[in-house]
Formats: structure tokens, sequence, C-alpha cells
């Protein structure tokens, strides 16, 4: 199925266009260390890049999604090595695909995990998950952006109240306070995730991107900046073949083809 060590990759047949990892440390509840986190990011690279996949789902185990960076691992470096390799830089690289990324999230997703799960573009989270950044425990901070996304996404109460204290936040919560956007009963996740993913990549790729940009621009940027750039982004949509076939397909009462173009 995959020439990785800690991660799974696949096509799954009844996914088309979808690329799936599964992140596969059993014994570590897929502690993030070095060579997890590699394969991770070349592969979610791959798939990037591969123009016959339009969504990508990373997943974990039922137990973990990910129990946090490998703190075995971490625990005896020191920080002019942490500092000079910039320890998790490599991460970042996820922020900046294209491609949606789909986290479908059982079990637990505690510090590094939590923080893999931000970095995708949807959350969905089994009815098993609990999501934390416990980092405090050991000693440190969040540090693969666990402190912005968190507080992006469920506000400062809630982000200050589990940085300071390594609360963890149970599905159902996690749903209220707007990090996860569904909960769905742990036996259906994958299925689910992997239809979302196939709903999203048989849309039409270009537009799709400028979808998942327009909506991450709304971080960084002002309300009215973010209002301007989803206007061009909107405007050069119409210098798509797909626009032509999205609407065309409308008009006419049949099911769009979109070329990806
Ligand atoms: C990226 C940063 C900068 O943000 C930093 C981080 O991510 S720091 C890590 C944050 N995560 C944690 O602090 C969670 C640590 N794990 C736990 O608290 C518990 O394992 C648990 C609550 C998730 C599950 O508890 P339990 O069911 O009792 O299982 P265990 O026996 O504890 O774990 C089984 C096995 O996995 C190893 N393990 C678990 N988590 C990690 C980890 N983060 N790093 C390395 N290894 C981990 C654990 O040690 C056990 O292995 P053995 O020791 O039995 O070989």
């Amino acid at each position: 199925m995959s020439e990785y060590e800690t991660i799974l990759v696949d096509r799954p047949e009844s996914a088309p266009r979808v690329g799936l990892i599964t992140l596969h440390r059993p014994k570590a509840l897929n502690a993030l260390n070095r060579q997890l986190m590699l394969e991770v990011v070349e592969a979610a690279t791959a798939f990037d890049r591969d123009p016959e996949i339009g969504a990508i789902v990373i997943t974990g185990s039922e137990r973990a999604f990910a129990a946090g960076a490998d703190i075995k691992e971490m625990q005896p470096q020191g920080f002019p090595q942490v500092y000079v390799d910039d320890l998790f830089r490599d991460w970042d690289r996820l922020a900046d695909l294209r491609t949606p990324l789909i986290a479908a999230v059982a079990g637990h997703a505690l510090g590094g995990g939590c923080e893999l799960a931000m970095l995708c573009d949807i959350l969905l989270a089994a009815d098993t998950a609990s999501f934390g950044q416990p980092e405090i425990r050991l000693g440190v901070i969040p540090g693969i952006g666990g402190s912005q996304r968190l507080t992006r996404a469920v506000g400062k109460a809630k982000a200050m109240e589990m940085c300071l204290t390594g609360r963890t936040m149970k599905a159902e919560e996690a749903e209220r306070s707007g990090l996860v956007s569904r909960i769905i009963p742990a036996a259906e996740l994958l299925d689910e995730a992997l239809k979302v993913a196939a709903t999203i990549a048989g849309f039409s790729a270009p537009i799709v991107a400028m979808a998942k940009e327009a909506v991450n621009r709304s971080y960084e940027s002002t309300l009215a900046e973010g209002i301007r750039f989803e206007r061009r982004l909107f405007h050069s949509t119409f210098a798509t073949a797909d626009q032509k076939e999205g609407m065309g397909a409308f008009v006419e009462k049949r099911t769009p083809a979109f070329g990806h173009h």
C-alpha cells in the first residue's frame, strides 16, 4: 500500500480523486516524530502536485489521531539544536498546499496532533475525539501554531484556558466552539470524510483552490482587504473554462463536467 514507515498512503477506489494519509505508529498513539512528520509532509506535497488528486484526507486510528509531538524524541534536545534546526518548521509546508486537506479525527488529538488537525482546512470529529494543547504540563508551549490557530478557531477565552491549564475539549464542545465542522459516529468517520473529500474533488480544482485561498485570506487581512481580494478572485473565475461549464450546465439543466481548467 505504501513505501512509508509511519504512515499509510492510499487512493481509495470509493473516493475518486482523493488521497488518503493514515498516521500509523500504533504503539506510540501516532506521536509525531521527525520521520512521521516528514512522511506526512512529503505524501501531502506529492498529492498536492498530482493533477489527479483534488482533496486529501488525513486520519489516525480509533484511539488517537495523534497524541502530540514525540516527547521522547524532544526530551534530550537543547535550545541550540531546536533553534538552528527550526524544529517543526517543515509543518508550515502543509499550510501552503493548494489542495484542500480534511482531518478525520478520532480519539486523542493533543498538542501537535491538535495542531496538525488545525492545519487542515476541514476538521471532522468522531464522537470519541478530544482536542487539547497540554504542552504546559511538559514545561513548553505549543510550537506548531496551536496558540494561534486555536485562538482564531475557538476564541481567546477557551484557547487561553486550554493552553494555560492543558484542559482537553471533547467532540461536542469542539463542535459548539467552532473548532470542528461536524461530529460523526466513530464507525462512519472515515467513509464520511472520504465522501466530503470526493465531493470537493469533483468540483473544478482551480476554483476550489481559489475558494480555499479566499477563506484563508480572512485570517490575515482586514475585512475590507479580504473582500477586495475575494472580489478579484471571483472576477478571475470568469477566465476559466470551468466557470463556463458550471454556469452553462445550470442553464442547460445538466450535471457539469469540470475539466479543472
Ligand atoms: C508540537 C508541540 C510543540 O506543540 C509539542 C507537543 O505536541 S508536546 C506533546 C503533547 N502531547 C501530550 O502531552 C500527550 C502525551 N500523551 C498522553 O498524555 C497519554 O499518552 C494519553 C492521554 C494520550 C493516552 O494515555 P494512555 O491511554 O494511558 O496511553 P499511554 O500508555 O500513555 O500511551 C501509550 C504509548 O504511547 C506513548 N505516547 C503517547 N503519547 C506520546 C507522545 N506525545 N510522545 C511519545 N510517546 C507517546 C506512551 O509513552 C506509551 O508508550 P510506552 O511508554 O508504553 O512505550
